[in-house]
């Protein structure tokens, strides 16, 4: 119903908004866009589900996802991608590995800060519903 919609828009405006600032921040350069396959030829062979900022807002925008919930599972596959592709003690490594615990303890800080409990509840009783 209309009510449903009006939650669904306000979702994705919270969603967009925090997914837009996450990609101002010059730590997560390298998540703004899709690993290039022609720079990393073996990204795919490790990484199964490729995840990245870009995406994420593309996702909002086509209606992917009807919970913060279901969000979080994409946002997590960015760092936890990240942590896979880098295991190394070199320092290349060592960098970008921060930059993904930097990436994942932002996300929760901005959830825990930012969004009401009660709206997350009313998204998942929607997809529930449907
Ligand atoms: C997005 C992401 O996780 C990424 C992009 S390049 C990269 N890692 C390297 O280029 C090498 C440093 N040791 C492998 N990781």
């Amino acid at each position: 119903e209309e009510q449903e919609e009006d939650v669904l828009r306000e979702l994705r405006l919270f969603l967009r908004n925090v997914t837009e600032r996450l990609s101002l921040d010059r730590r997560f350069k390298a998540f703004t866009r899709p690993v290039d396959i022609e720079e990393v030829p073996d990204y795919l062979m490790v990484i199964k589900k490729p995840m990245d900022l870009s995406t994420l807002l593309t996702n909002i925008d086509e209606h992917k996802y009807v919970t913060v919930s279901e969000f979080m599972l994409d946002a997590d596959l960015i760092w936890q991608n990240a942590l896979e592709y880098n295991p190394d003690s070199d320092p290349m490594d060592r960098h970008i590995r921060h930059r993904a615990c930097a990436l994942k303890d932002t996300v929760r800080a901005i959830l825990r800060d930012e969004l009401d409990e009660d709206f997350e509840r009313v998204c998942e009783e929607i997809k529930e519903s449907r």
